[in-house]
């Protein structure tokens, strides 16, 4: 059996959910009726999914949603499962404030996957001054400097890719996996010097059957999330020990993780007792007893499973899609190109990437049109009033800010924000980095923490790797580009589409991306 074909195990779970199921739609039915309504949105075509399957099902990504942007404008209604509103908010000033406001929790659905997947001990799993603690003591290992000596890490990675592409020339290659596998050997390697093999052959397996598993999302696990928020945690931990391919790989993981983090933590501390010099990785700047604020090993070993995962598939799916647009626009691949060989043909000692203004306007376009994850859901903890950058038509007339109550489901729309054509332009659906190079873009609210774009999220919760996952894309895109030249394969054609994270899905429904790719 598949890791697909194993999320059969929400049938298991909608056996458990099913009592519940009736009394959360009588209670949906009578909730309290907030000004939500008089916000335009498009009409609902089901009860049971309300516009579920178009925003979260779609052929490609934004099939619906970035139609219903351009009809109802940046913020708007939809429905989502069993007759819930749920309001979409592309608004920039009002995407602010839900990210640094604390009366917006994330909701039921995202804690239980946070919390079964990662733990609660994980920053991410973290709450309030947990969160803040945690957050504090991994900075260290995610300053500006901390992530330049990753450098040479991420150029060694370069290097066995350009060997792989090398030794396996087709026609047509399948880039993905190989990028999967180098980000994973890339963060094993900064983050505690482990090679691959130094993990395992099962670790290494159980962690691409996670990736698998979290890129699936299906109508029946649309219910389940609708659900989620009334199901206690304690029934989702229970869950995880039924006997389904799914659970056993999660729980399966998470001791693996644990075995792992606790022997490198044990050389690391074992290595500082005798006195010995600390490496540079990130385990062990974070446990350096010499430097104020270290963390504790427990601390560490519970960041492993998030900092392996959240760093490996993010990062490889974004250089796919880089190189995916390199493929469909061959001038700018060919200026990009000789800015990059350039710039490493001159440099003597470390190569300044910041300093190549191609790259780094292409690396900002790929990912404001590719963010990782277009949507993200948001629920309200306590009455507040939402401040709107652009004045929207309710119908009931204009309004510049929007009252929500306790309860409230808001999406987050990132993608759509980053496609906003107040803010980017006519042309905001087009690829063209050029776009960036003339500094307006940074003139405008400054809403996450990397070229105005959200893809790295925003507020407390920015994602910790933003700069490690930069320098990464600055190193393995130039030593590709560099070295080969990327094409579309004929008659192959690669959909974004929305499996929990934004995946290139090829015709069959694979994730892949086929590239034609040819040594210079
Ligand atoms: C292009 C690459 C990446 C993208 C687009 C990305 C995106 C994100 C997003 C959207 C979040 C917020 C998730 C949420 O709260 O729902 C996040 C969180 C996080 N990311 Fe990344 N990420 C990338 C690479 C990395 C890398 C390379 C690392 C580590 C080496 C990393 C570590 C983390 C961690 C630890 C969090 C949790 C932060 C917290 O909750 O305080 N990410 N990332």
């Amino acid at each position: 059996m598949n890791v697909t074909q194993a999320s059969s195990m929400e049938l298991a779970i909608y056996a458990i959910t099913f009592a519940t199921l009736i009394s959360a739609t009588v209670r949906l039915l009578f909730r309290h009726r907030s000004t939500i309504r008089q916000i335009l949105g498009p009409p609902s075509p089901s009860w049971i999914f309300g516009h579920m399957l178009q925003l979260r099902l779609s052929r490609e990504y934004g099939d619906h949603e970035f139609q219903w942007l351009k009809q109802f404008g940046s913020v708007y209604r939809l429905q989502g499962c069993f007759g819930k509103n749920q309001l979409m908010v592309a608004d920039p000033l009002a995407l602010q404030y839900i990210l640094n406001s604390p009366v917006f929790g994330r909701t039921g659905a995202v804690n239980v996957m946070v919390d079964l997947v990662f733990g609660k001990k994980s920053v991410i799993g973290a709450q309030d001054n947990e969160h803040r603690r945690l957050r504090a003591g991994l900075n260290i290992g995610f300053t500006a400097t901390a992530v330049r000596n990753y450098q040479p890490v991420f150029e060694r990675v370069a290097e066995t890719i350009a060997e792989e592409l090398d030794n396996h020339p087709a026609a047509s290659i399948n880039i993905s996996p190989l990028l999967t596998v180098a980000t994973l050997g890339a963060i094993t390697e900064a983050v505690f010097r482990y090679s691959l093999k130094d993990l395992g052959e099962e670790f290494v397996e159980n962690n691409f059957q996670t990736v698998e598993l979290t890129a699936t999302r299906s109508e029946a696990q649309l219910l389940v999330d609708a659900l989620s928020d009334r199901l206690p945690l304690w029934l989702w931990h229970a869950a995880t020990y039924l006997p389904t391919t799914a659970f056993k790989i999660i729980r399966r993981g998470n001791e693996l993780a644990d075995q792992m983090g606790r022997q490198i933590v044990r050389e690391r501390l074992d290595a500082a007792k005798q006195g010995l010099k600390m490496n540079d990785d990130l385990f062990s700047i974070l446990l350096d007893p010499d430097v104020q604020d270290h963390m504790s090993g427990d601390d560490v070993v519970a960041q492993i499973r998030l900092i392996l995962l959240a760093g490996q598939e993010t990062t490889a799916n974004t250089i796919a899609w880089g190189l995916l647009e390199l493929a469909k626009n061959p001038a700018f691949q060919e200026k990009l190109r000789a800015e990059i060989q350039d710039a490493l043909g001159t440099s003597a000692g470390a190569v300044a990437y910041d300093g190549m203004p191609l790259l780094n306007a292409f690396i900002k376009e790929t990912i404001r049109l590719y963010p990782a994850l277009p949507l993200a859901d948001r629920v309200v903890l306590q009455d507040t009033t939402i401040p709107l950058s652009d004045p929207i038509t309710t119908s009931t007339g204009h309004i510049n800010r929007i009252p929500v109550l306790k309860g409230q489901h808001v999406t987050l729309c990132i993608a759509a924000y980053q496609r906003l054509e107040s803010r980017w332009g006519a042309d905001s659906h087009d690829f063209n980095p050029f776009r960036w190079l003339d500094g307006t873009e940074f003139r405008k609210e400054a809403v996450g923490p990397y070229a105005n774009l959200l893809s790295f999220l925003g507020g407390p919760r920015t994602c910790l790797g933003w700069r490690f996952a930069i320098v990464e894309m600055q190193v393995i895109l130039s030593h590709l580009v560099a070295k080969f030249s990327f094409a579309q394969v004929e008659g192959e054609s690669i959909l974004p589409r929305y499996l929990n994270n934004l995946l290139p899905v090829v015709s069959s429904g694979e994730k892949a991306v086929p590239l034609s790719i040819t040594r210079i």
